[in-house]
């Protein structure tokens, strides 16, 4: 076990980032900076008239159920082997962390690059980002980064590969209202909220168990070619005896960027036309913009990212992510965006229990990075830069 004398400085600075208690529902945000401000740290290039490099990161994270953790999830305990426990290893403290260090190691080198490196730091994308990122990006500060390309998180992976993510499923949250004819839980009634909400049900779940099996039999498709149906919320009645005059049932989906929406809401409308009178679906989330990031080796910022790796030795597997992260509002602003947290031989913990990554893995991250940025800030003047 690395005493804590022999740590690594940017170890040392990991595991004290942990230990500030950002989690949901009321995260510490004032140990990391006051309210819900988003903070931008720049390093500025020697041409500032080039379109600069943003490296994003979100400073919360998700609560814990804290009685299956093996170690306090906010005491960032390293075990014998490096592994560092603690909510936020993966999602995403590490990736901010190692930013930084790269940064820190550039400067102590005396590089410096012809674009500007902005670090952003922004609260709230465990909760959908609408006080954090959404926001933010319609804010002048955001307009005067400049960005040409930005940089998020993504996820780990167990093999030794990297996962890279050039875009993200959008994300419905449906909740569709069954109503029915009321009446005493002894008698037939006609009409019932519940033998819609059953319609409903099936349609719904029928769907997802197709797209689950297409997923299954696939050796090329991953979760984020595929759409996800969860039914995540049920709702109404008021007493055992009484049939209720409405029921409702909730939604996750996650469409893929390459799913016709609109053909899709066809789709639910007539899944919820299908299950009687009545029957109508409301949106609570409707992700529509699907911009995806080039990973053509024709576009300039793609092939000084993989040429990076290339020399790296690393290999990479491009996907779409299944969930949603902040880089939806980068592309939704028109810019590239790529996801990808340099976690491989890891498995992938995020909001999981016992959440932990190892200090050699987070340390490989730094190079990599070091590596990346160096090639990103230093691309010659292009299109995108008129
Ligand atoms: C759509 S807002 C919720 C965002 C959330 N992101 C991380 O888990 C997700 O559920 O994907
Ligand atoms: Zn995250
Ligand atoms: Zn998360």
């Amino acid at each position: 076990m690395g005493g804590q004398q022999e740590e690594e400085p940017s170890v040392r600075l990991f595991r004290e980032y942990l230990r500030i208690q950002t989690v949901h529902p009321q995260p510490d945000y004032g140990k990391v900076h006051p309210g819900r401000t988003v903070v931008i740290i720049s390093w500025e290039g020697t041409d500032p008239k080039l379109k600069s490099i943003l490296l994003n990161s979100h400073t919360d994270v998700v609560p814990v159920f804290e009685e299956h953790w093996k170690h306090d999830p906010f005491a960032a305990v390293k075990d014998e082997q490096g592994n560092i426990y603690g909510r936020g290893t993966q999602d995403m403290k590490c990736v901010t962390i190692q930013y930084i260090e790269a940064i820190r190691r550039l400067k102590s080198e005396g590089k410096r690059f012809p674009r500007t490196i902005h670090l952003l730091f922004v609260p709230d994308e465990e909760i959908g980002g609408v006080n954090g990122m959404a926001k933010f990006v319609h804010c002048e500060e955001f307009q005067a980064m400049r960005v040409g390309f930005g940089l998020d998180e993504g996820l780990a992976n167990p093999t030794d590969a990297f996962t890279v993510f050039y875009g993200e499923r959008s994300v419905w949250w449906v909740t569709v209202h069954c109503p029915g004819c009321p009446g005493h839980g002894s008698r037939f009634i006609e009409n019932t909220a519940a033998e819609k909400l059953r319609k409903v049900l099936n349609s719904f779940l029928g769907f997802r168990e197709k797209e689950k099996k297409r997923l299954d039999l696939s050796q090329c498709l991953t979760l984020g070619d595929v759409t996800t149906i969860n039914l995540t919320l049920l709702q109404g009645g008021v007493a055992y005896n009484v049939v209720p005059e409405e029921m409702m049932a909730s939604f996750d989906i996650r469409i893929p960027p390459t799913v016709d929406l609109k053909a899709f809401e066809e789709q639910i409308k007539t899944w919820c036309q299908d299950a009687g009178d009545g029957v109508v679906y409301e949106f609570h989330q409707k992700g529509m913009d699907q911009s995806v990031t080039s990973i053509d080796k024709s576009d300039p910022w793609w092939n000084a990212f993989s040429s990076t790796c290339q020399k790296l030795d690393m290999t990479l597997q491009c996907e779409i992510f299944p969930a949603a992260t902040d880089s939806r509002y980068i592309r939704a602003m028109g810019f590239p965006a790529i996801g990808f947290s340099p976690m491989n031989r890891t498995p992938i913990l995020l909001h999981d229990h016992n959440e932990f990554l190892n200090e050699n893995v987070f340390l490989a991250g730094i190079t990599i990075y070091t590596g990346l940025l160096s090639a990103l800030a230093s691309l010659p003047p292009m299109q995108a830069d008129a």
